[in-house]
């Protein structure tokens, strides 16, 4: 089958000529036409077979697939038209609105797919597809019958006001929506407060500022109550930015308004400083967290330059996932050492921290490491026989690794060594989350925003969206929350730090933490390091 690839860009959204298909997010295999009812689901099953098309088992609810040889998957988002089959549907409005009036390709075709791999070799098989996002020729809503809402949880993240910005404006701008609401203070503020009216106006400045202007919070997710306060509200379009959790709020409220036969799309916009959401390249306000670490490594850097044994201590964000730390450390070039919570560390013996720190004090006079707040919990519950508390939501409460490492490395140098170390310890966490987005990832909420109301308008539900291959996705919400992202230890990006730092890997001179580094990657790190 011949897909016209040309460019490497263009091998992330494949375009099938002729073939219209969806694979409902049930467990049973359904094909049909784009949304006109009418195909013969044989004869499609053998249009796929006629393209050497074989599909073995694709279960968007628990978004588990099965892939031989040959296959090409599509993962396919819910759509309304799923459960209420009459709905009627409308031009898009789109087209006549002043922004895409000249636009060659004002819509994307039903057919058009996103790959998830897009690294491939000529016997490759094709692999996993997503629906490529963006504004379709029909829609579901009449413009003016549209009340949609928009809610924000979880913790804060640069950028989450430009999406709210964004959603507004693409709904009026481009598609005449005039109803807004702005839900306060994440979930519970469906059922706990009132809303707020949000028009272009309202939300006209908001991106310049950190943090959200809705308001957010852990916990308080009741599926019913929600469900309920947007059925009384009438509420039909419901935008949902958050991290893992939210978006598993999220799938939680598409089935129940499944289960009740609402005309209500879903539609999640996933956030979180940690970058650790599993499909999409990246999470939105990333780059920007990490260019204001640098500032804080930057100090650090600075100080322990300045005097004799400077030994640096900059925390950042990471719960399970390494990710800022790890970008940050190999933006800067200042950091000696990057401990992540995927990479079990130790500090006494031979290959250990304090063993390297001596080190670099001998040979630079400074050291500086970069520590994500994830690192070494197993190691410090031990160390201080600590008990398990959770957040709100559920969430594992950290202990804090940066005072207890900075103690350890001061108590190690002036008892054991006997030389003193200049301990400067930095904990920027917050701040670099409580910024407005900068320039790119500004750019990206835009594009985040306007492809979740285009899919919204669409009909579609039950979908998160966001970039797969730099191409934007509607992406089955179970798909996004059934893993998380870590920095895998056996990839490159790892190896790049490693080599960058030239820091000791820690896990590859000790069993028991290739072990556990394992059980923390879910791989078989032991047998690969
Ligand atoms: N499994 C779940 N089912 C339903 N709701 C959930 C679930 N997990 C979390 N939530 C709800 O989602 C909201 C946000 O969750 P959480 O505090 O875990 O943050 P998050 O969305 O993961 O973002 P981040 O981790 O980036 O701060 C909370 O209101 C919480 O009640
Ligand atoms: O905002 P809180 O509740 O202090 O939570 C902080 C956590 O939120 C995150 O920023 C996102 O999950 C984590 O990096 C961090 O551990
Ligand atoms: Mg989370």
């Amino acid at each position: 089958m011949n897909f016209g690839v040309s460019t490497s860009m263009d091998v992330a959204a494949i375009s099938i000529p002729s073939l219209h298909f969806s694979i409902k997010s049930s467990a049973a295999i359904s094909l049909q036409a784009p949304r006109s009812r009418n195909a013969c689901s044989v004869s499609l099953f053998s249009g796929f077979r006629r393209f050497g098309l074989r599909i073995i088992s694709v279960k968007a609810e628990q978004a588990s697939s099965r892939v031989t040889d040959d296959d090409f998957i599509i993962e396919d988002v819910p759509h309304l038209t799923d459960f209420l089959p009459h709905l009627p549907s409308y031009p898009n409005p789109l087209k006549n609105s002043q922004a895409y009036a000249i636009v060659k390709e004002t819509f994307v075709k039903p057919e058009d797919v996103v790959a998830q791999k897009i690294v491939v070799t000529k016997d490759s098989t094709r692999g996993i597809h997503f629906r490529r996002a963006g504004p379709r020729e029909k829609v579901y809503f009449k413009p003016d019958e549209v009340r949609a809402c928009v809610v924000t949880c979880g913790g804060l993240c640069p950028g989450i006001n430009t999406v709210v910005r964004e959603i507004v404006c693409g709904l009026n701008f481009m598609y005449g929506v005039n109803d807004i609401l702005g839900i306060e203070g994440g979930y519970r503020g469906f059922y706990s407060k009132n809303t707020l009216t949000l028009t272009p106006k309202v939300v006209n400045n908001i991106h310049k500022h950190g943090g959200t202007f809705l308001r957010t919070s852990r916990g308080g997710h009741d599926t019913n109550k929600i469900v309920d306060n947007i059925q009384d509200r009438g509420i039909n379009q419901v935008y949902i930015i958050g991290g893992d959790g939210t978006q598993r709020g999220a799938a939680l409220i598409y089935q129940e308004i499944a289960k009740r036969g609402l005309q209500v799309s879903v539609a999640g916009i996933p956030k979180t400083i940690d970058n650790d959401i599993a499909v999409i390249d990246k999470s939105f306000g990333f780059d920007t967290a990490v260019e204001e670490a640098q500032r804080a490594i930057n100090a650090a850097h600075v100080e322990v330059g300045s005097v004799d044994n400077g030994v640096g201590i900059v925390k950042l964000m990471g719960r399970y996932s390494g990710f800022i730390a790890t970008i940050a450390t190999l933006a800067s070039r200042d950091v000696d050492c990057c401990l992540i919570p995927e990479s079990p560390f130790y500090l006494e013996g031979t290959g250990g921290l304090f063993e390297f720190i001596e080190q670099r004090l001998k040979e630079n006079g400074h050291i500086v490491i970069v520590l994500a707040e994830g690192a070494g919990q197993d190691f410090i519950a031990r160390d201080m026989h600590a008990a398990e508390e959770k957040d709100a939501s559920g969430n594992r409460l950290l202990l804090d690794v940066g005072p207890w490492l900075s103690q350890k490395i001061k108590d190690h140098f002036t008892k054991v060594q006997k030389m003193a170390v200049n301990m400067k310890y930095i904990d920027p966490t917050y701040m670099i989350r409580a910024i407005p987005s900068n320039a790119s990832d500004n750019v990206y909420c835009t594009l985040l925003a306007q492809s979740a109301v285009h899919g919204a308008m669409a009909g579609y539900t039950g979908f998160t969206v966001g970039p797969v291959n730099s191409r934007h996705a509607y992406i089955p919400i179970a798909r996004v929350t059934e893993t998380q992202n870590t920095v895998e230890l056996t990839g490159r990006m790892w190896a790049r730090l490693l080599a960058s730092t030239n820091q000791p890997s820690f896990v590859t001179n000790s069993e028991e933490l290739k072990e556990k580094a394992a059980d923390i990657n879910n791989v078989d790190i032991s047998a690969q390091i």
